[in-house]
């Protein structure tokens, strides 16, 4: 039976870097009921692996709403902070890996910055990623609130 709702499901971005990616799979596992009744976007790699989970055969009531991006390294990172620009992205679930560099550390940072000033809520590790999930306000009609960039879009710029 599909569950009613009154709230409209949320966009989950889920995505991990490689040596959090059992990490990830793990959480996902544990919260798939859950999961499966939202819309999930995420970067490429993530993505397979999370589609397995969500989406195997005991799982057969859970919603196939699932994006993949690109892969992180080749543009995925930057395309969800897209998403985010253009209110696609309702939460984000990001277990990046402290321990590495990447070649795509800018983008990165990118991603997250944009996620600080649409106000996404992030989490960034595993508790925060529980704290967040749990929240009543996950399956309840929350309205983000937008920074006003009326100031900055309107200030004045001398031209020759
Ligand atoms: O690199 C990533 C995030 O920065 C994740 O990308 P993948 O999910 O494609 O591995």
């Amino acid at each position: 039976m599909t569950q009613s709702h009154t709230y409209t499901p949320k966009n989950i971005a889920l995505v991990a870097h490689d040596h959090k990616k059992q990490d990830l799979i793990n959480w996902v596992k544990i919260h798939r009921k859950l999961l499966g009744r939202h819309q999930i976007i995420c970067t490429g790699t993530t993505g397979s692996l999370v589609e397995q989970v969500l989406h195997s055969k005991q799982q057969e009531n859970s919603s196939k709403n699932l994006v993949k991006l690109k892969s992180g390294p080749l543009g995925g990172d930057q395309q969800l902070g897209a998403y985010i620009c253009e209110n696609k992205v309702d939460l984000l679930i990001f277990f990046w890996d402290p321990m590495e560099p990447h070649p795509h550390d800018v983008d990165v940072k990118a991603l997250l910055r944009i996620a600080v000033l649409y106000n996404i809520p992030f989490a960034c590790n595993e508790s925060s990623a529980d704290f967040l999930i749990s929240s009543p306000l996950v399956e309840s009609d929350y309205a983000i609130k937008q920074m006003d960039f009326t100031n900055y879009l309107s200030r004045q710029l001398t031209s020759e």
